[in-house]
């Protein structure tokens, strides 16, 4: 009897295991990886024969790539304020960036010809690197500062002669502590130097269906808004912390109201 009950334990073990939140949520992160690299894989030949190398282009075939991921986790992304992305010529987007998702909600609203900056070390995140590079990601070097400007103010040359769009995560890094990050200032001086729009992107709270720390991964909702956009015509340097302090506030202000009202439709985390 006492065999018969521990060979029974011994099969519901990995019935026990494949249940468990924790167990979901490293197979959960792992298949996110793995399918992103996947669809990279097959990506890179179309961007290679579409635009034959490096070309901003390419974000369009990544977008229609990546739409149907959210599926595939049970997310929702809802978005409000389509609006005021409807601004011609090029602009800079600026988002809170709490995970690796914020991609699936990135390429929700991702308009034409806009890129993104990133740092150095997603070049080398095998295909999902090259593919990057491929899309013509601008990417910088954080630890030095000296050159992360110079490439910014490449980019804002860029932004103009190729009438290029950049998204850029202020928060210079992942945060998932329920708040906003203080800004880097990067985005404004791009913003500044090209003299074009920032347009703000506000990403609800994951801390009611994704916590890294407590390894739950559910399905949920993602509240994205697109705020009015910021004119930066006829401001300079000086500006910069003037208008990456309104920013914040306003991104702040949406942040707290979308991110508490997503909770209530996401309901309380289960453990
Ligand atoms: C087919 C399927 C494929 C599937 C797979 C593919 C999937 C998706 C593909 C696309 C998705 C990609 C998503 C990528 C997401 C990646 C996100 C990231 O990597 S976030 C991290 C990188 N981003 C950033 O760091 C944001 C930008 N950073 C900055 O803007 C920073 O300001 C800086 C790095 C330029 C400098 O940082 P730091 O020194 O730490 O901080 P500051 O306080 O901001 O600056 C110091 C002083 O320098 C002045 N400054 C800053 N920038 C400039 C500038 N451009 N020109 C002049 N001066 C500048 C600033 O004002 C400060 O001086 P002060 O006197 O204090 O004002
Ligand atoms: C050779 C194998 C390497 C495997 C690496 C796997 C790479 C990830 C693969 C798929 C995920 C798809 C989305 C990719 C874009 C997400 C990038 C991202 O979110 O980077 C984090 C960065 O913003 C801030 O990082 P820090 O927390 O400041 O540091």
């Amino acid at each position: 009897m006492d065999v018969a009950w521990m060979l029974l334990l011994l099969l519901l073990f990995p019935l026990l295991m494949w249940t468990s939140s924790t167990f979901v949520f490293y197979f959960k992160k792992f298949f996110y990886v793995a399918w992103m690299m996947f669809l990279a894989i097959l990506g890179i030949p179309i961007c290679l024969l579409k635009s034959g190398g490096r070309d901003v282009e390419n974000m369009r075939i990544i977008r229609s790539m990546v739409r149907h991921v959210k599926y595939l986790f049970g997310l929702r992304i809802e978005v409000r304020g389509w609006e005021h992305l409807q601004t011609e010529g090029p602009y800079v987007i600026i988002s809170n960036h709490q995970s690796s998702l914020d991609v699936l909600g990135m390429m929700e609203i991702l308009p034409d010809r806009c890129t993104t900056i990133a740092k150095k070390e997603l070049v080398y995140a095998g295909t999902v690197g090259l593919i990057c590079w491929l899309a013509g990601i601008v990417f910088i070097n954080r630890k030095k500062t000296n050159d992360a400007k110079s490439v910014m103010a490449d980019a804002a040359k860029t932004m103009l002669d190729e009438q290029v769009r950049l998204w850029v995560f202020p928060e210079g890094t992942r945060n998932q502590n329920g708040d906003l990050l203080p800004f880097k200032k990067g985005a404004f001086h791009l913003a500044v130097q090209a003299q074009v729009p920032i347009i703000p992107v506000v990403f609800s709270s994951y801390n009611s269906f994704y916590l890294r720390k407590e390894k739950q991964f559910n399905s949920g909702v993602i509240r994205l808004r697109i705020l009015p956009k910021i004119e930066t015509k006829g401001l300079t340097s000086d500006d910069v912390s003037c208008l990456s302090d309104q920013s914040h506030s306003l991104m702040r202000t949406a942040f707290l109201e979308i991110s508490d009202s997503v909770a209530k439709s996401n309901g309380p985390l289960k453990h």
